[in-house]
């Protein structure tokens, strides 16, 4: 039998985060000896929150390093607005994390879309996918993009990315990332990683958080709900970890794990 997505669950977000920083670490020094760099996407939402906790408390010991300098930090969805607007899944992460990294290290590398083309989605999208082709090698040798991790949310309706239940993109099967005009979530113009590229990551972490999730933790792992969080537990097995908060998992039949690396 296929093995299933691993669920971490602690009691609140500050046990939860060191958990999150040596999981993030262990795909770090992976990337790493992979490639030499870590290539990772983040959501926006709440994750940037609990990322930020996870990756800014002082390291507890000479191998607990976060190597920025190494980072390429690209966007799993963004909302089609300014980089400086409150929407901005960019603005958001650079508010909780990047504005808050020590000034004398070297910065991460991030990729936030290209805001000339916020009136186009579908520009917005290709232009998108084009610097992950510059950043993954050429679309004609590489047929998806393999990111070392992808940081997710979840959405209170079984969203992740911008990929929303029952919509038309679930279906993509070429684009890396695709347009989407009719978000059921405001802003309704974004752009989104496809289904595709999330379950071919080398890992996906999923973090979510709160009583407000518990109804739809139940759907995504008792039942065959195809919502978009469940389809990306089965694309990717145990490739895929969930950190998230006993609130978040009250009521939910799905065996936990320890956590370990
Ligand atoms: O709209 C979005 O929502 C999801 C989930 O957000 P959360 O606040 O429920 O964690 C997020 O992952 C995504 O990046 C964002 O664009």
């Amino acid at each position: 039998m296929a093995k299933q997505a691993n669920l971490y669950s602690f009691p609140d977000v500050q046990s939860l985060a060191p958990a999150l920083r040596a999981y993030v670490i262990s795909c770090q020094e992976a990337g790493i000896a992979r490639h030499g760099v870590f290539k990772v996407a983040v959501s926006g939402g709440s994750l940037p929150k609990t990322l930020a906790a996870a990756l800014l408390s002082p390291p507890s010991s000479e191998t607990d390093t976060v190597k920025w300098d190494k980072w390429e930090i690209f966007f799993a969805d963004e909302r089609a607005v300014p980089l400086e607007h409150e929407d901005s899944n960019y603005a958001l992460l650079k508010a909780e994390l990047l504005d808050k990294l020590p000034q004398e290290i070297t910065q991460p590398t991030v990729h936030p879309i290209d805001t000339q083309y916020l009136d186009d989605a579908q520009e917005l999208a290709d232009q998108y996918e084009q610097v992950l082709v510059r950043s993954f090698a050429s679309r004609d040798s590489v047929k998806l993009p393999i990111f070392d991790l992808l940081l997710l949310g979840c959405g209170p309706d079984g969203h992740t990315c911008s990929l929303f239940p029952g919509h038309d993109l679930l279906r993509e099967t070429s684009a890396w990332v695709a347009p989407i005009e009719d978000s059921p979530k405001p802003p309704p113009r974004r752009v989104t990683l496809t289904l595709p590229v999330v379950t071919h990551a080398v890992r996906v972490a999923f973090v979510a958080t709160g009583g407000g999730k518990k109804e739809i933790m139940k759907e995504i792992f008792e039942s065959d709900s195809g919502l978009p969080c469940a389809l990306v537990n089965e694309g990717t097995g145990e490739r895929c970890s969930w950190f998230v908060d006993n609130a978040a998992v009250e009521g939910v039949s799905y065996p936990r794990r320890p956590f370990s690396l």
